[in-house]
């Protein structure tokens, strides 16, 4: 068995990682996460780009566990913002992981922006690194737009107020698994699916 480390401290992103690797029936990988694993300092998320980030959390990971880690690098591109939140996804109201504060900030600064111009998209980069070896860096867009109401319990972070094109329900609507398939984070690791197989 190859032991694999999901590296996030996200409990609910780390869920979905969890679920998409399984679903993709990895045979001889053991997936750990970083609650399985000594705790090691979280260094703070500093770069200008998803992927940037991505690939620090995973170099991060090796150093601390010598495991080949992936990392999730993650968050929600605005139109009327001109791509933000971005990188800034997960502190937007200045509170690291509050998703409620990130959402009603986010909604309350897009009040006046008409519908047609309520355009959005997931962005998902997963970085996987392993000791000694290659890096591979991979993305995941999933485009909508932003609802005006939270709607849906499913999901995390900003997945109540975005409505994915092709559909009139919110991310936080679809099932785990209709999300998993059509997800900028399903996207990214079916990307990356072929890479672990090599490993
Ligand atoms: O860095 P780690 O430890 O993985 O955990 P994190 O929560 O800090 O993760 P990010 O730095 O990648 O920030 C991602 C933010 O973007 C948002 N986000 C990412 N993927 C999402 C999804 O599938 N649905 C809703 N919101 C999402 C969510 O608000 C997250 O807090
Ligand atoms: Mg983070």
């Amino acid at each position: 068995m190859t032991r694999v480390l999901l590296a996030s401290r996200n409990a609910k992103k780390l869920g979905e990682l969890r679920r998409i690797v399984a679903a993709a029936g990895l045979d001889g990988l053991e997936v750990v996460g970083l609650d399985d694993l000594p705790p090691f300092p979280d260094a703070p998320e500093t770069g200008a780009t998803f992927e940037e980030n991505a690939l620090a959390k995973a170099r991060d990971a090796v150093a601390a566990t010598g495991l080949p880690s992936i990392a999730d690098d993650s968050g929600i591109a605005v139109d009327a913002l001109n791509g933000m939140p971005g990188v800034l996804s997960a502190r937007w109201s200045g509170k690291h992981g509050d998703d409620q504060a990130n959402l009603d900030l986010l909604l309350g600064q897009l009040s006046d922006v008409p519908d047609e111009r309520r355009g959005a998209a997931f962005v998902c980069t997963i970085a996987f690194v392993i000791p000694d070896g290659p890096e591979k860096v991979v993305r995941g867009e999933w485009h909508g737009t932003l609802t005006r109401e939270p709607r849906g319990a499913n999901g995390f972070g900003y997945d109540p107020i975005f409505v994915p094109d092709g559909d009139t329900r919110t991310s936080a609507e679809l099932t785990p698994e209709e999300k998993d398939a059509r997800s900028h984070r399903g996207l990214a690791l079916a990307l990356l699916v072929p890479h672990l197989r090599d490993l």
